[in-house]
């Protein structure tokens, strides 16, 4: 059964406006807002089981995404728990996290997994972006952009074309597309 429009369950708005940004001319790409409970474990693990629970939650086939942080100074630490600690402390404190550290690099990761139907094993698409952590600088409306530093720029001093052509989101995305492309094999 080839797809012709992927269901992508996420509560994020800028997720969903980068996702539509880069595969929009692509394939449709549909939306709902499910509060879908996250695991802790593996960024894979994590990815698997939020489409597993998506696709039960709207019996049908669930694209979600889950982005992580990794920190190399901190052994990949927050990594997908990157949005908790966003909330606790902020961009400044993220940032403060890498004080006394010489390392300041950092990996952003884009796992997408895609559930065909309730029940069924999910499929994995990962981008990796490399950058360094910075203090915050750019527009503050999409996340940890202000203090991801990639190639003398943050994502968020980025323009939206330039941040959707070099990104861990897009890295992720040319795999699902490829994916696509052949069949879904
Ligand atoms: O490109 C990005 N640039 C900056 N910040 C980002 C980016 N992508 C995700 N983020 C933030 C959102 C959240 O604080 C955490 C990931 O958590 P994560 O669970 O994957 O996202 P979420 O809960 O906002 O949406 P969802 O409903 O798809 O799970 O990193
Ligand atoms: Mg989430």
């Amino acid at each position: 059964m080839t797809l012709t429009k992927l269901n992508f369950i996420t509560g994020n708005k800028n997720k969903l406006s980068e996702v539509r940004a880069i595969l929009g001319n692509v394939i449709e790409v549909d939306s709902q807002a499910v509060d879908v409970p996250e695991i802790q474990g593996t960024i894979e693990e994590i990815a698997k089981e939020k489409a597993r629970r998506a696709s039960e939650a709207i019996n049908g086939p669930a694209l979600t995404e889950d982005t992580a942080l990794e920190f190399h100074a901190l052994k990949g630490l927050p990594g997908p728990y990157i949005k908790s600690f966003l909330e606790s402390v902020g961009n400044e404190g993220l940032n403060k996290m890498l004080d006394g550290f010489e390392d300041r690099t950092a990996e952003a990761v884009c796992t997408f997994a895609f559930c065909r139907a309730p029940g069924t094993e999910p499929l994995i698409f990962q981008g990796r972006t490399r950058g360094t952590i910075v203090r915050p600088r750019g527009p503050t409306n999409f996340g940890w952009d202000p203090i991801f530093e990639y190639e003398g720029k943050t994502y968020a001093e980025m323009d939206k074309e330039a941040k959707n052509v070099i990104s861990h989101r897009y890295k992720a995305l040319m795999k699902l597309q490829q994916w696509l492309a052949e069949g879904q094999q």
